[in-house]
């Protein structure tokens, strides 16, 4: 039996992707960019084992078993074969053994956290280690989510639509590797973490057939953004990544309204957690922290180490929770390098001029990280999902 283990982290583009010009090789009709995060925190960690003894393909998703014809698994699975194949490093017998997939993510799946940027981009990378596949493999996690794709790269990545209708060259690429800002921070504000109602894949096949504000992000907003958005993460100028992150992820939004019937993905509470980055910037004059929002109510904040403390401060004033362990506490203790201290004192007067009320229990719990590697493997015994058998080990 061979048996490999791997994890691959999510990541959170502050350039949406939003609608697909090939619903079956999963091609998009813009470029997007990405900022990878950190696997200690969130992500998927996936088993995959063949064996002569088995005798039949089996998948368990978060500890239940679920069906191997999801196209958009077989898929990555013929995909990574073919080019096993094409390369000439696995011996047909092994291409032939039945294989078992056995994958948790470590945070809530199909709640718009990019679960399954995370869960394909492992999948494709525990079947390369197994099958010995080298080369670029955005083009292989991409036919499972097309967010997946950037998932196989650590740092701050860029998905390059590409043009060939075979989809041979719409990749992702790494923009800048993840030692690049190492004062970048992400907090990520769980406001529901439950499935949401509308799949990503569902609700932007209606927006490109349905929203002309679709049309014109893809051809005149992003082409533009995107470029601006990429000179800002080489220059680490943060008031401009964040401004641009705000301001698209408030047109991919916009773009949601305008589809028939609309998408709602963001919640009152969203529009709170926006409205106080709003204010927080215009009181510093500059931006100093920047949102972006999923196909999901969750706000991921983008912000420098240095404002922290005071942002941790002012969340939990306008957005008090009972729970008082708050999952990921960056509330608590300590950043990754640096003390966060209450900082009841300093940060008062900020209050008073934010002029909004408080919303209590409006938040669950946050999430806190930063920009991180791509996929790795890992060695341990104790670290597989399947045992010798290959049955799952929970
Ligand atoms: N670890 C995993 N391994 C394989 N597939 C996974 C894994 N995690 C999630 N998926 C697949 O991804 C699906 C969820 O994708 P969906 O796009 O609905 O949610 P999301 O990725 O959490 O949100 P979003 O893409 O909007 O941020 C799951 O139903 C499952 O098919
Ligand atoms: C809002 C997004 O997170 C949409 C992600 O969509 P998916 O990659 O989940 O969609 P499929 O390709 O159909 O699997 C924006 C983004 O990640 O760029």
């Amino acid at each position: 039996m061979d048996l490999v283990t791997c994890t691959a982290p999510v990541n959170i583009a502050v350039i949406k992707y939003w609608g697909k010009r090939d619903e079956e090789l999963i091609l998009p009709i813009n470029d997007s960019l990405s900022a990878t995060l950190a696997s200690e925190q969130m992500h998927a960690k996936t088993t995959v084992s063949i064996s002569p003894n088995f005798t039949e393909d089996r998948i368990w998703l978060n500890g239940q078993e679920e069906a191997m014809a999801n196209p958009r698994l077989v898929n990555c699975l013929r995909e990574v074969k073919r080019r096993a194949r094409e390369s000439g490093q696995t011996p047909q017998t092994r291409l032939d053994w039945h294989i078992r997939i056995c994958s948790a993510n470590n945070f809530p799946t199909a709640a718009g956290l990019a679960s399954s940027a995370a869960g394909y981009a492992c999948l494709v990378y525990a079947l390369c280690q197994l099958y010995g596949v080298k080369g670029d493999l955005s083009e292989l996690a991409r036919q499972g989510s097309g967010s997946a794709c950037r998932s196989v790269l650590g740092g701050f990545v860029r998905w390059r639509m590409g043009s060939d209708a075979q989809g041979h060259d719409s990749l992702a690429h790494q923009v800048v590797g993840p030692e690049h800002w190492p004062d970048m921070r992400i907090i990520i504000l769980v406001a529901n973490d439950g499935q949401k109602k509308v799949p990503s894949s569902i609700g932007m096949k209606r927006s490109v057939g349905t929203s002309e504000l679709l049309k014109f992000r893809a051809e005149n907003t992003v082409p533009k953004r995107i470029e601006a958005m990429e000179k800002a993460v080489q220059d680490r100028d943060f008031a401009t990544f964040a401004a641009l992150a705000m301001k698209d992820s408030n047109e991919m939004h916009a773009t949601c309204l305008d589809t028939t019937p609309p998408c709602v993905y963001m919640s009152s509470t969203s529009h709170q957690v926006s409205d106080l980055v709003h204010k927080i910037n215009e009181h510093f004059g500059t931006p100093i922290v920047g949102y972006t929002f999923d196909a999901g109510p969750n706000a991921c904040l983008f912000l420098l180490k240095e404002h922290v403390p005071l942002l941790v401060h002012l969340v939990r004033h306008y957005f008090p929770t009972s729970d008082t362990t708050f999952k990921g506490d960056p509330f608590r203790g300590r950043d990754f390098d640096v003390e966060i201290s209450s900082g009841e004192g300093k940060f008062q007067s900020l209050e008073s001029s934010m002029d909004m009320g408080t919303n209590p229990d409006a938040l669950k719990y946050a999430i806190y990280t930063k920009v991180g590697l791509g996929p790795e493997v890992l060695t341990n015994t104790s670290d597989h999902l399947l045992d010798e058998l290959g049955n799952p080990k929970m």
